[in-house]
């Protein structure tokens, strides 16, 4: 949702990434709104993961240069878990498994660290059952998977599913879905996608990453970018994904390549 003059809550500017020396991200430019969703799509290997990594502290990859502000701080200082405590929640595109760590335990532990730096203080066990009730119903999730260890054997549509779980509980002020939609049959992919309709407010913004024009059907973007070779080369509202799906990404290529040489 478009908000005149609302609070710019992540701005990121001539953004450059290696991984293992190799230059992935090469100056990323990006403004996002409160209250705003913005989609990313691109070519394969043109680097949307890696930003999003790189947004959310991931150790594998080294920032060169450029600045990310976050709500007024410099998110490149921070660790992770104060990336994720101060409001920034990455869902994986593959979510990783943990053996021997409860579901209920992780969320549980999360939340409670999210409400400390929030200066709020922890909820006990009893009202978390309680409110992870409320937060099952949003993405429509049985009970039995809290019981499980995190994300074990869940299947690739139940690990996305549980990805908006974390993000209803943890409220946060950016969410970043890398290709959330992939695996999701059609009925969790409307799900998953009411959920994060539910939790978008004017209050907080979404960065959504993916490869397929149908999840726009559900959850409408402000703006759409297309990423390529590290950068954003273009950008539109939501039209651009309908365009992109009839003509694919040549002819967006060609006009960047174009303007590159000043033609
Ligand atoms: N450790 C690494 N060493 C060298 N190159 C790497 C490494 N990790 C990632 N890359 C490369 O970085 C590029 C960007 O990868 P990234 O996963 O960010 O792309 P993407 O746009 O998310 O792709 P997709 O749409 O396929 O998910 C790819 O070419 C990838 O091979």
């Amino acid at each position: 949702m478009i908000i005149e003059n609302s609070e710019v809550v992540l701005s990121v500017r001539n953004l450059t990434a290696n991984v293992d020396g190799t230059p992935i991200l090469k100056g990323v430019n990006l403004e996002v709104r409160s209250g705003e969703i913005h989609a990313i799509m691109g070519p394969n290997g043109s680097g949307k993961s890696t930003f999003s990594k790189v947004l959310a502290g991931h150790p594998a990859y080294e920032v060169t240069g450029g600045e990310v502000i976050f709500q007024g701080q410099n998110l490149l200082e921070l660790e992770p878990e104060e990336r994720a405590r101060s409001g920034v929640f990455l869902a994986f595109q593959y979510p990783l498994e943990i053996p021997g760590v409860s579901n209920l335990d992780f969320l549980r532990v999360a939340y409670n660290s999210r409400r400390k730096a929030q200066g709020l203080e922890e909820i006990d066990a009893f009202d978390f059952d309680d409110l992870i009730e409320e937060k099952l119903d949003v993405v429509k999730m049985n009970a039995s998977f809290l019981s499980r260890s995190l994300n074990e054997g869940f299947s690739g549509g139940e690990k996305k599913r549980n990805e908006i779980l974390q993000m209803a509980l943890l409220e946060p002020k950016l969410g970043i879905l890398d290709e959330t939609d992939s695996g999701l049959d059609i009925d969790a992919l409307r799900i998953v996608a009411n959920g994060v309709n539910q939790l978008a407010s004017p209050e907080n913004s979404t960065i959504l990453i993916t490869h397929y024009q149908r999840l726009l059907d559900y959850i409408v973007p402000d703006f759409v970018h297309v990423m390529a070779q590290g950068q954003i080369i273009t950008s539109g509202g939501k039209e651009l994904a309908l365009e992109l799906e009839s003509r694919g990404y040549d002819w967006v290529l060609e006009e960047f390549a174009a303007a590159e040489v000043g033609v």
